[in-house]
C-alpha cells in the first residue's frame, strides 16, 4: 500500500515550516517517513506538499504529489487518493508505530470499507493516521465541491470502519502524537508525551 505523508500545512501555530525543523539532526518529517517505511504493509512513500513548500519538500528525495487545493488535510487526502488506496499520515507525527500502522492496514484490507480510522473512547477520530480506499473519492469530491472541508464529518457520513484505540496496546498511543507548537518539540525531546 502507498504511504501518503501530508505536508502541505501552514504551521501557523508553530511559525515557520515545522516539518523541516531538525530533531536529533534530522528534519521532523523524515522521522515520520522513516518509521512509516518500517511498516510491512507500506511499499512506497509519497509526500503530499503544497505548491508553496514543494521545492523544500522535494529536496528530501522522496516522490511527491503536489496538493493544489489548499483547503486543509481533506484536500491532501483527496489528492493522495488519485494514486490508489493509501495509508495517510500527517508529516508532523514523528512517533508513529509501524505495528499500529500494519494493524490498521490489516483491518482495512479485511473490512473492504471506504476508510479505516482510529477512534478514541470519547468518539474523537484520528483521520490523519488512517487507511483510505479510492471508494471514498466520490463522497470526498462531493464534500469539497460543497465547501465542506471537515474530514471528520466526511468519515462519519461514510460507511467507514473504526479501530478502537482503548482496546489496543497502550504503547501504540504515542503513534498519534503530533507536533503543533514549539512546546511540542520540547515534549518530543523529553519523550514524555
Ligand atoms: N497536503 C496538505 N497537507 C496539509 C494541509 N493542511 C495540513 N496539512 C498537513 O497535515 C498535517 C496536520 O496539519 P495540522 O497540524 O492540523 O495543520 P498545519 O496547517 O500544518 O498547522 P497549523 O497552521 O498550526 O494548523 C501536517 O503534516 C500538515 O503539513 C493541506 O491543505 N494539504
Ligand atoms: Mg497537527
Amino acid at each position: 500500500m502507498i504511504g501518503a505523508v501530508l505536508a502541505g500545512g501552514r504551521s501557523r501555530r508553530f511559525g515557520g515550516d515545522k516539518l523541516l525543523v531538525r530533531i536529533d539532526g534530522k528534519p521532523l518529517i523524515l522521522h515520520t517517513i522513516e518509521r512509516l517505511e518500517l511498516a510491512r504493509g507500506i511499499d512506497r512513500v509519497v509526500i503530499i506538499p503544497s505548491r508553496e513548500n514543494t521545492d523544500r519538500i522535494q529536496a528530501l528525495g522522496y516522490d511527491i504529489l503536489v496538493d493544489t487545493l489548499m483547503i486543509g488535510p481533506i484536500g491532501g487526502i483527496y489528492t493522495a487518493l488519485s494514486l490508489g488506496d493509501v495509508f495517510v499520515v500527517a508529516g508532523d507525527m514523528p512517533l508513529i508505530v509501524p505495528d499500529f500502522i500494519d494493524f490498521i492496514i490489516d483491518v482495512f484490507q479485511r473490512a473492504k470499507k471506504p476508510a479505516c480510522v482510529p477512534r478514541w473512547a470519547n468518539g474523537y477520530l484520528e483521520p490523519l493516521h488512517a487507511a483510505y480506499s479510492q471508494d471514498f473519492l466520490p463522497l470526498l469530491g462531493e464534500k469539497i465541491e460543497g465547501g465542506n472541508y471537515a474530514i471528520n464529518q466526511a468519515v462519519r457520513e461514510s460507511d467507514s470502519c473504526y479501530v478502537d484505540i482503548d482496546e489496543l496496546p497502550e504503547e501504540w498511543r504515542g503513534s498519534l502524537f503530533n507536533v503543533n507548537t514549539r512546546g511540542d518539540v520540547g515534549k518530543l525531546m523529553g519523550r514524555n508525551v
